[in-house]
């Protein structure tokens, strides 16, 4: 097993990423952003992913969710389910629509995978409100809602389709730090509940540590996964139980340690990208 595979510890791969490098532009002359990246995540593992600003996380992310497309190696998503939605993507800022009530919205993702099941996707649908704390908004409209509220609302929506893969991407950078707490120990407690494969980036070290079973972090551009961590931390997790624990320093500061390198390099190549456009 690889450094940078997840799938014996936790079963057979569920994602396989192959020598995967992505070139925006020219496909020799072109900007390359991200690769070679190797990579395999278990089923139901929940995989974090930090990296300087610019590395290509997000470009990673976007090719799991089939939104991009690798410009040479391959991602395999194994299919288990064929009744469940294979991905369901959660972004940094919420994506409610307006014009739809909160459960309107929650609803919105089963039905448009055709995945509606009248009364018992409804359950399903007033279980995800209730979990997130929505169930007593369910006929107010977005713009009553608090930012953290409506992010709730696009986490209820995700949960709701029951997605074999949860694709979050810095789902809450925009948050406040007191909201952010918070939703960081509801994502915890509904995740061990449903245990998804779940695929999380974030600039927070001590959030994905205190989530991850694994943490991957990537080099400046053009991102590669230089290292994978095991996080060995006890289950279900109680933000403030772990964030006390010695072995949660030890994690966090271990991956600054790799991590303040690479934000390092990505200043200076920042740096002379400014030099040369002043040229
Ligand atoms: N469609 C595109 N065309 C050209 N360049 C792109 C495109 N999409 C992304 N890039 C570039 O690829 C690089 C990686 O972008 P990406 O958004 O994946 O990084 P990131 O690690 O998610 O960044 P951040 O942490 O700041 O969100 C960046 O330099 C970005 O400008």
């Amino acid at each position: 097993m690889s450094a940078l595979d997840g799938a014996s510890d936790h079963g057979p791969g569920k994602i396989e990423v192959k020598d995967v490098r992505r070139v925006f532009g020219h496909p020799a002359k072109g900007f390359i952003a991200l690769g070679p990246v190797e990579l395999s995540v278990a089923s139901g593992e929940f995989l974090c992913i930090v990296g300087p600003s610019g590395c290509g996380k997000s470009t990673l992310l976007r090719m799991f969710a089939g939104l991009d497309c690798p410009s040479t190696g391959s991602i395999a998503i194994r299919h288990d389910d064929t009744t469940r939605p294979m991905t369901a993507m959660i972004f940094q800022q919420e994506s409610v629509f307006p014009w739809l009530t909160v459960e309107e919205n929650a609803a919105y993702g089963l039905k448009a995978t055709r995945n509606w099941k009248g009364q018992e996707s409804r359950e399903r649908v007033d279980y995800f409100l209730e979990k997130t704390g929505l169930y007593s908004f369910r006929k107010f409209r977005p713009d009553q809602l608090s930012g953290g509220m409506k992010q709730r609302l696009s986490i209820a929506r995700a949960f709701a389709t029951n997605p074999e893969i949860l694709l979050m991407d810095e789902p809450f950078a925009a948050l406040d730090e007191q909201n952010k707490l918070l939703m960081q120990q509801e994502l915890a407690s509904l995740w061990e509940e449903f245990r998804s494969t779940v695929i999380f980036i974030t600039h927070g070290l001590d959030e994905a540590v205190l989530l991850g079973d694994r943490v991957v972090v990537m080099s400046s551009a053009p991102g590669r996964l230089i290292h994978s961590m095991q996080i060995d931390l006890p289950r279900p997790r109680h933000s403030s139980d772990i964030r006390r624990m010695p072995e949660f320093t030890r994690y966090t500061s271990e991956l600054w340690d790799i991590l303040g390198q690479e934000v390092l390099e990505a200043r200076r190549q920042e740096a002379r990208r400014i030099q040369r456009q002043g040229q």
